[in-house]
């Protein structure tokens, strides 16, 4: 399918023609208005800003109001900031002669009001959606749809469709073909730009479902799946405002690409939204030790949550025989049994193991103070039972006996008289309850009894689990008996050396099974806060001070003073507890946090360890998932979305499909697909391409070279594909492995070009290892050494097809020796 002009008009304006066109000069009038009422609903929130940030003092609950109050407005001037570019894109006018123009947010002559017509309809607002579905089959009662265009805040040009049928004769569903054209032949920036002037029938559908479980977009290459997805997010916070609360989480493949995707949603206004990927998922962890792809990929399988959970159980109670523990003059005995019973109830209450670990060491103290208790007596009684010098049993212990007892290294709070006798054995004992808590308190704190508790039963983190686990080939013997021992010995590895991104979901498994460990000093915020509360302190001194000289020597102060109400620590509540940080900032911070919505976007990469992680992020299910299978360039990935959901929603998920390719002309995607085909297994259907929205008549192009030339060349080709780009950006995608050292030749001689973990994808070229493209999109690409990408792993094949669906005009392959069968099927002839 290619675009058609059949019922648009177009109004082109050049400066001299502009003020001659009457109709570019009414619509100039109703933007000017519009943007005076932006400055003055700005104008507005920054004041009512300014002034509650003035505001101090009050009661708890003013002081409640008041931060919500300054996170309302804040919120409000950063959507009419974000407004200012493009605030209105659209008319609509109605066949019963009514007109609504369409914009980035709603404005309304009397803001306060709230009712009468609007000004400008917000682009998410129902009235606003015949805008993008209404064709000239299906009118909606439109009878025209006219795009704005504005260029700063001028009308730059018009494009008018007439929807009856006779001016029509259009039935294949694009709309707004003229705007959408301009949009997609755009020249690229290095970021993604939003799509609300455009947004065409088969996504609208999926941006407004009402689908409140799983949504699942599937669409091949450059069919708008991120866009849909950024644009759904949007769309959700303005309708369901109650999800600004637990905010929205996208998950996306690479940092690269969550810069390439980072302003689209703060330029629609939205900011409760968190961007992340896999491996910053694991609050205080960053993923950046680089792995084996097969490591990573028996990292990613769902059996990891059965050895993670058998390696969090080998650490409790695990049966090692009898454990003797030094303690005073003597040693104390646990048993075997003693410690699986102990194991037993400690398990019963489904605890997490860092809980039931507490219930354990009770379980083990009470054991070894009674123990204690007994030997303490056995010091200090004869063999019949009588006190060593005649005391009496019940009353405690003589002053002989403490002499004794101290003596033989026992603490002297234990041996205070205690409030009453404790019955053990059924005889009277000189031990009460009080002397037991103690002698628990004593035994706790003992370097031994500490070192034995920590062996059976240790207080663990998910980084000390896994560290452990992977450095001890016997631990991952008794965790793993279902994996292989080759497969083991690739999980092995000594302690340290960081984290990768395939550990990032086993962390999150392991925290979740060993739940909070105790902490053993106070957190950042904690210290804080108890700055926060002497520094309280010092103020009400200094009130307290200067109040108390001006009483004279014996008067009682009548006048109600700071510390007659409150506190040092609700004097720090009221001036310092407010947490500013922004929803994202806060939930970024929290593992726990459940999110109101989850978009994940490159879905098939995931694992399905990561699936595990970010379900948990999601309980209320409420997600946005975009992919394509035949993109999956992980090993760990996904090959069909069933049998990844399956496990977390059952079959309560729905599909919707994605088919129009906006990014890769035909020329390009026709050679991409051609290529998927050819390395496609036996039995593997037909690669099913999306239809590009346009030809540009460029064919992709091959050339040869040699190995030893490739640097070389390659930089060379990039010099002459930027030179003949203009405007606009390159990407050379590599093979992983040899990113940095072909980015370093292109950059000796494209010294604009960006390469490295992080590129900056604004530079006009850039050099991207293939898994670092996913996502993105450029004027033109350089593929280097096809045969190597496709050679990396199981799933080359996929990655090359990638990088071949990321140009947006141009495509060339340059590759040292004869070209693999793929690329040879994809590009017939070679360049001479
Ligand atoms: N309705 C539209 N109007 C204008 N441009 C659009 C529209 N839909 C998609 N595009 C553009 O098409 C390009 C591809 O979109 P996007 O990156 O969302 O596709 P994708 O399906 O996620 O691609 P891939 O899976 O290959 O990464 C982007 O430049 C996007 O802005």
């Amino acid at each position: 399918m290619t675009c058609r002009h059949t019922n648009t008009f177009n109004y082109i304006v050049s400066e001299e023609r502009q003020l001659a066109n009457s109709e570019i000069a009414r619509e100039q009038a109703y933007v000017d208005m519009l943007y005076r009422r932006l400055d003055e609903l700005r104008e507005e929130a920054a004041q009512r800003l300014a002034t509650v940030l003035r505001e101090h003092g009050g009661t708890e609950q003013a002081l409640i109001e008041r931060e919500s109050a300054v996170a309302r407005y804040a919120d409000r001037v950063a959507r009419l900031d974000a407004a200012e570019n493009r605030l209105c894109f659209g008319r609509l006018d109605m066949r019963d002669g009514r007109r609504r123009y369409i914009g980035r947010i709603g404005i309304s002559a009397d803001d306060d009001a709230g009712d009468g017509e609007p000004l400008l309809l917000d682009w998410r607002a129902p009235a606003a959606r015949p805008f993008y579905l209404a064709t000239a089959a299906a009118p909606e009662r439109v009878r025209r749809r006219r795009h704005i265009t504005l260029r700063g805040r001028r009308v730059a040009a018009l494009d008018d469709e007439l929807l009856d049928r006779e001016a029509a004769g259009a039935e294949d569903g694009l709309v707004g073909e003229a705007a959408l054209l301009a949009a997609v032949n755009a020249a690229r920036t290095g970021r993604m730009q939003d799509i609300v002037e455009t947004i065409q029938a088969e996504q609208d559908e999926i941006i407004r479902s009402d689908h409140r479980g799983v949504l699942v977009v599937q669409g091949g290459p450059g069919t708008g799946k991120t866009a849909v997805a950024l644009h759904r997010a949007a769309y959700l916070l303005y309708t369901h405002r109650h999800l600004a609360s637990r905010g929205v989480l996208v998950v996306g493949p690479n940092p690269a690409f969550l810069r390439y995707i980072g302003q689209v949603l703060p330029g629609l206004g939205e900011t409760n939204v968190l961007l992340t990927t896999v491996g910053e998922m694991f609050p205080g962890v960053v993923a950046d030790r680089p792995e084996p792809p097969e490591t990573a990929e028996i990292k990613g399988r769902a059996v990891m949550a059965e050895v993670i959970a058998a390696a969090v159980r080998d650490r409790q109670a695990p049966s090692r025989g009898d454990v003797e523990i030094p303690y005073g003059p003597g040693t104390l005995r646990l048993t075997e049994r003693d410690c699986l019973r102990a194991a037993e109830r400690a398990r019963a209450g489904r605890a997490t193991h860092n809980e039931a670990g507490r219930i354990f060491r009770r379980e083990i103290l009470d054991l070894l103070a009674r123990q204690a208790a007994e030997r303490l007596e056995a010091v200090a009684l004869d063999e019949e039972g009588r006190p060593l010098d005649g005391g009496d049993p019940g009353g405690g212990l003589t002053e002989a006996d403490r002499r004794a007892l101290l003596a033989a290294g026992y603490p002297a709070e234990l041996l205070e008289a205690g409030p009453g006798p404790l019955t053990q054995g059924g005889r009277e004992t000189m031990l009460d309850e009080a002397d037991l808590a103690e002698l628990r308190k004593e035994l706790q704190a003992d370097p031994g009894v500490r070192a034995a508790l920590d062996e059976l039963w240790p207080i663990l983190t998910p980084q000390r689990l896994l560290t452990d686990l992977f450095a001890d080939p016997g631990r991952l013997a008794t965790a793993a008996p279902m994996l292989s021992e080759q497969e083991r010995k690739l999980l092995e590895r000594p302690p340290g050396g960081g984290w990768s991104t395939a550990d990032v979901p086993l962390l999150d498994e392991a925290a979740e099974l060993l739940g909070e460990a105790p902490r053993t000093g106070p957190t950042p915020e904690e210290i804080e806060r108890a700055e926060q509360i002497a520094y309280a302190q010092g103020v009400l001194d200094i009130l307290v001070g200067s109040r108390s000289s001006d009483l004279e020597e014996g008067e009682e102060g009548e006048i109600l003073i700071a510390t007659d109400v409150i506190d040092a620590r609700r004097l720090a509540e009221r001036h310092g507890a407010a947490d500013h940080r922004t929803l994202a900032e806060r939930a970024a911070g929290d593992r726990s946090w459940a999110f109101g919505h989850v978009v994940v976007d490159e879905a098939q990469e995931l694992s399905e360890m990561a699936w595990r992680m970010i379900m948990r992020r999601c309980p209320g299910r409420s997600m946005t998932i975009v992919g394509d299978v035949a993109q999956t360039g992980d090993p760990a990935g996904t090959t069909s979305w069933d049998r990844v959901l399956r496990p977390h929603v059952g079959d309560r998920w729905r599909l919707a499909r994605l088919t129009v390719n906006y990014r890769t002309p035909a020329e390009i995607m026709t050679a991409a697909t051609r290529a998927l085909a050819a390395t496609a297994p036996a039995g593997e259907p037909e690669p099913e391409a999306p239809r590009s929205v346009r030809e540009t008549g460029v064919p992709p192009w091959r050339l040869r070279t040699t190995p030893e030339e490739l640097p070389r060349v390659l930089a060379e080709c990039a010099a002459r594909e930027l030179a003949s780009l203009g405007e606009g950006r390159l990407a050379v995608i590599v093979p992983d492995a040899r990113r940095d050292e072909l980015g370093e030749a292109i950059a000796a001689v494209v010294p604009e070009a960006s390469y490295g973990a992080v590129p900056d994808l604004e530079r006009p070229v850039v050099v991207l290892g293939v898994r670092q493209a996913k996502g993105l999109e450029f004027d033109s690409v350089l593929i280097a050494d096809p045969a190597a990408i496709l050679a990396a792993g199981p799933r080359g094949r996929n990655d090359l097809y990638v990088a071949m669906t990321r140009a947006t005009r141009r495509l060339g392959v340059v590759h040292p020796g004869p070209p693999p069968a793929a690329i040879a099927a994809a590009i017939p002839g070679e360049l001479g």
